[in-house]
């Protein structure tokens, strides 16, 4: 329960609500009170032969206003106390998110997407049920509970007491049945992340699944997945189910009891029918509360296990912070220093850079070549910090990056990745994400762009009121022009407004890339990043892009990391990297001199370009016989 805890800040902004839904509560449960009471005296009356009709329907005017007053304090009640448990809910999951997306690189290689996602959804509908409808029928339960048994007490304290003896085992068997539920619960809820993995998983990797024909094996693994899903359920079922029964027996117990020994009494005389008959109903007005303190204890026992799957998410800080007094950034020139630098991924025993050291002048463009797995993206990737150095530093203008604020060191950097991911929005909106406000794509009426001095691209041939057409800012059309891809965008019918993903058009993989160095590009970056980052575009579409880059790349330190010399020749300086360590550097014709490994790689790819073309062309002739 302590779990729990750590919701009571997110009362605070509907703490009069919350009081007032309450108030209803108590109001509504009152009422419910005097009804009983009425009966008793109507009952009573009739027994009186001195009574007249205008008391009785005196009386029943009283129970019909009691019912309709009852009725809106309880329609209060939900309306007031579920209402702010939904905007709980809210503030609850974007705490949740906003604090997902700040966590580390590390963090996300520890959980399964499944995971989290089942406890951004589940768990936190299970801590909404607990900080609303619980507390509401917790309330109602110990008010009821209050009243009823007062009120039995005064009609008549010793057959309260035998009607009270069955029902003080409730609670034990309450909290037996509350902590078997709750361990079924965790195990319920656990299953369902690795079910939500594998769904997830296999919609991203549909093609993959189809090209390996892998549709009865993933749907048989996932028939089994189901299977224990509903094995677990069953287990919670079936255990659960007897709650109830349980319950019930002991309140027919008690039942037995007031009638056996209140029909006694009434018929002694040593209490009235019309107490008799409200005895009745108050004993089963106190059997609700008991049932229903089970069903809150579950929703409590559900609510506080899933708050602690999001606590422990939530307590979890991110391994890479700002510093409390960051350097300013504006004015860098872009110089980048390795000094030292080693690194091992979290978790792991092995280093996968060694002692890597140099200097990456202002302007300057480092290339990066190795076998693969020698830590190439890795070592890029310590630039914007999505990890830092286990030993030694990397220093930007001779400043160590732990200076700055991580947020505005990535901002200056134009990270290409080796795998393109674009978002499920236009094209314009990819490009231009990360850009300030004012330069990211405007959508609304055309006069209002043509006065944010916008340029606007693309035709429009269905207008659709849902999604006006974009309005492009110009950054966005340079960098998609450097990254040859504006032509391949205005030939598409909704142009730079063109949807992509899910709901829209899939790029082809050298599209894709292209569009994630305009991104690159487009936000002005004082250090670019290429990591293979043109490896899915044919070599004469590269050394376009890379001529229209150098322009871009003069004045900002650039690295790219490629396994194409031609993409790399041109480099200031050329790292060859070997299981992590730097085992070659110097220009192109330094080491093309040197005859390491550098020089292999070039002799292999000139060949391969000289056999390209003769095969090409004895194919042709080939074909012409
Ligand atoms: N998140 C990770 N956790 C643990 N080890 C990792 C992780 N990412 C990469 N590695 C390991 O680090 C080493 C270097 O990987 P890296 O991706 O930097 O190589 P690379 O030179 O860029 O390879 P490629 O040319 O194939 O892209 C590899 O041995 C790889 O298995």
């Amino acid at each position: 329960m302590r779990a729990l805890r750590t919701l009571l800040p997110y009362y605070r902004p509907y703490r009069r609500g919350l009081l007032a839904g309450l108030a209803c509560v108590a109001i509504a449960q009152g009422f419910t009170i005097v009804s009983p009471w009425i009966m008793k005296l109507a009952i009573d009356a009739l027994a009186d032969p001195a009574v007249s009709a205008d008391r009785i329907a005196l009386l029943a005017m009283a129970t019909v206003g009691i019912a309709l007053l009852g009725g809106a304090a309880r329609y209060g009640m939900r309306e007031l106390i579920n209402g702010i448990s939904r905007r709980m809910e809210v503030d609850l999951r974007r705490d949740f998110f906003a604090h997902l997306v700040a966590l580390d690189a590390g963090f996300y290689a520890e959980n399964r997407t499944g995971d989290l996602m089942s406890r951004a959804t589940n768990d936190i509908m299970a801590v909404r049920m607990a900080a609303g409808p619980a507390v509401m029928y917790a309330v109602n339960t110990v008010v009821g509970f209050v009243l009823a048994l007062s009120l039995m007490l005064w009609i008549s304290p010793r057959l309260t007491l035998y009607a009270v003896i069955p029902m003080v085992i409730l609670p034990f068997v309450v909290l037996g049945f509350g902590r078997m539920i709750h361990r079924h619960f965790e195990a319920i809820q656990e299953h369902f992340a690795t079910m939500s993995t594998m769904i997830q998983e296999n919609l991203t990797g549909m093609r993959i699944i189809r090209a390996y024909v892998q549709e009865e094996a993933q749907a048989a693994e996932f028939d089994a997945l189901n299977r224990e899903y509903r094995r677990r359920n069953m287990l919670l079922v079936t255990r659960a189910g007897a709650f109830h029964p349980i319950l019930g027996l002991f309140s027919g117990a008690a039942m037995v009891i007031v009638l056996y020994l209140g029909g006694r009494e009434a018929m002694a005389g040593a209490i009235s029918l019309g107490d008799y008959v409200a005895f009745f109903f108050y004993l089963a007005l106190l059997i609700w509360p008991m049932i229903a303190l089970g069903w809150v204890t579950n929703l409590f026992q559900q609510g506080a296990a899933s708050m602690g799957r999001i606590n422990a998410l939530m307590e979890r800080e991110p391994a890479i912070r700002a510093p409390e007094h960051p350097r300013a950034i504006d004015g860098a020139r872009g110089e980048i220093e390795f000094r030292d630098v080693t690194f091992r991924y979290p978790g792991t025993g092995r280093d996968v850079l060694r002692e890597v050291s140099f200097v990456a002048r202002p302007g300057q463009t480092v290339a990066i070549v190795g076998a693969t797995g020698s830590g190439k993206s890795t070592l890029v990737s310590l630039l914007p910090r999505i990890f830092d150095p286990t030993e030694g530093e990397i220093l930007l203008d001779g400043v160590p990056l732990t200076a700055y604020d991580p947020g505005t060191l990535r901002s200056r950097i134009g990270m290409v990745p080796q795998d393109a991911f674009l978002f499920s929005e236009t094209i314009a909106t990819n490009i231009a994400l990360g850009l300030p406000p004012g330069a990211a794509p405007e959508s609304g009426e055309p006069g209002q762009a043509e006065a944010l001095d916008l340029v606007r691209v693309g035709a429009e041939p269905e207008p659709d009121p849902l999604s006006p057409p974009a309005a492009v800012p110009d950054a966005v059309l340079a960098a998609a022009r450097v990254a040859q891809l504006d032509e391949a965008i205005r030939d598409f019918p909704r142009g730079y407004g063109t949807l992509l993903g899910e709901r829209g058009i899939n790029l082809s993989g050298g599209q894709k890339q292209r569009a994630t160095l305009a991104r690159a590009v487009a936000r002005d970056p004082l250090v670019l990043i290429l990591d293979d980052a043109l490896s899915a575009v044919d070599t004469r579409t590269e050394s376009r892009i890379l001529s229209d880059l150098r322009e871009v790349m003069e004045n900002r330190t650039s690295f790219i990391i490629s396994h194409r010399v031609s993409a790399v020749m041109d480099a200031d300086h050329i790292l060859v990297l070997d299981d992590g360590r730097i085992v070659e550097r110097g220009t192109h014709e330094e080491l093309a001199a040197a005859g390491g490994g550098y020089a292999t790689l070039l002799r292999r790819q000139m060949i391969e370009e000289e056999i390209e073309p003769a095969a090409v062309q004895s194919d042709a002739s080939g074909a012409d016989t």
